[in-house]
């Protein structure tokens, strides 16, 4: 895995292309230690996960998962449970730059982030039911709320490969590009974030996380206590007096 700083844009690479990126024990440490480190770097504002080579992630070491059983197979699932639920409810927000194969735990990291874009070589698939394997890392959760059911048991009942433009019509990415534009895009994106308030983004991802799962009154409510005592935060007041000083705001986290 490589760990990279851009500026204010945390870059997350898989990198172990003897199994396509495949998530094993080491690979969900070093994932856990990336984000405990860009969690406590207040220039961070943004993070980006990618892969090298032809998979984003081929889903979960199928050479470690085989010898799995009882209280091992048990941590294995809740360790990677637990680590994707922390990164779909991090402040800061999240990119899945997918530049390949995201198959079975790739897909369902990726459905942790907060926007995906797909190369055009990209392609999506939950091979689980095709191996006897039942997702562990919520994919049976979340691909519903992002594609809906139908689509969703399609893909988990058959393991179909969704290829990347067909993704984009299901709305499981936001957008496609050619492969060698898909970092530049992905760092154009983050960089559009960087430059607006960190806590007003913070806020808002809490906010649409949990309002997904509320009633709409309840929803409204939860929106309201937020926003009305944001009028005193530091970031509000700066933005609207940059706004009618003409410059660029001063925000920071
Ligand atoms: C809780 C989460 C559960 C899960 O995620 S279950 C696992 C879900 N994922 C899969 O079932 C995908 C398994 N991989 C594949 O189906 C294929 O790969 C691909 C379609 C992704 C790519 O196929 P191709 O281009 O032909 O490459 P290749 O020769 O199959 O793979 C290159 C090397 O990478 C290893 N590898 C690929 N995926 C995994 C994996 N998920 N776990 C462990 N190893 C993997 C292979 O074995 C092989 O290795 P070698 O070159 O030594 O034969």
């Amino acid at each position: 895995m490589l760990i990279e700083k851009r500026e204010s844009i945390g870059i997350i690479t898989f990198d172990r292309p003897e199994a396509l990126n495949a998530l094993n024990t080491g690979v969900l440490q070093e994932l856990e230690e990336a984000i405990d480190r860009f969690e406590k770097d207040l220039d961070i504002r943004v993070i980006i996960f990618t892969g090298n080579g032809k998979a984003f992630i081929s889903g979960a070491d199928l050479d470690e998962m085989k010898d799995l059983r009882d209280k091992e197979a048990r941590a294995f699932i809740d360790r990677g449970t637990s680590l994707f639920r922390r990164i779909e409810l991090l402040e800061l927000p999240t990119i899945a730059a997918v530049n390949g194969f995201c198959f079975g735990g790739g897909l369902e990291l990726a459905l942790c982030t907060d926007i995906r874009l797909a190369s055009e070589k990209a392609s999506f698939s939950f091979p689980e039911a095709t191996l006897g394997i039942i997702p562990g890392f919520s994919g049976t959760q979340r691909l519903p709320r992002t594609v809906g059911k139908s689509n969703s048991k399609e893909m988990l009942f058959t393991g179909k490969r969704v290829k990347a433009q067909e993704a984009l019509e299901m709305g499981l990415v936001n957008h496609v590009y050619p492969l060698e534009e898909l970092m530049g895009k992905s760092m154009e994106l983050a960089e559009t974030m960087v430059r607006n308030s960190p806590n007003a983004i913070s806020k808002i991802k809490m906010l649409v996380e949990k309002g997904v799962d509320m009633e709409l009154e309840a929803g409204i409510t939860l929106e309201s206590d937020y926003s009305a005592p944001n009028f005193e935060s530091r970031d509000q007041i700066e933005g609207i007096s940059a706004f009618f000083e003409k410059r660029k705001p001063n925000y920071r986290r």
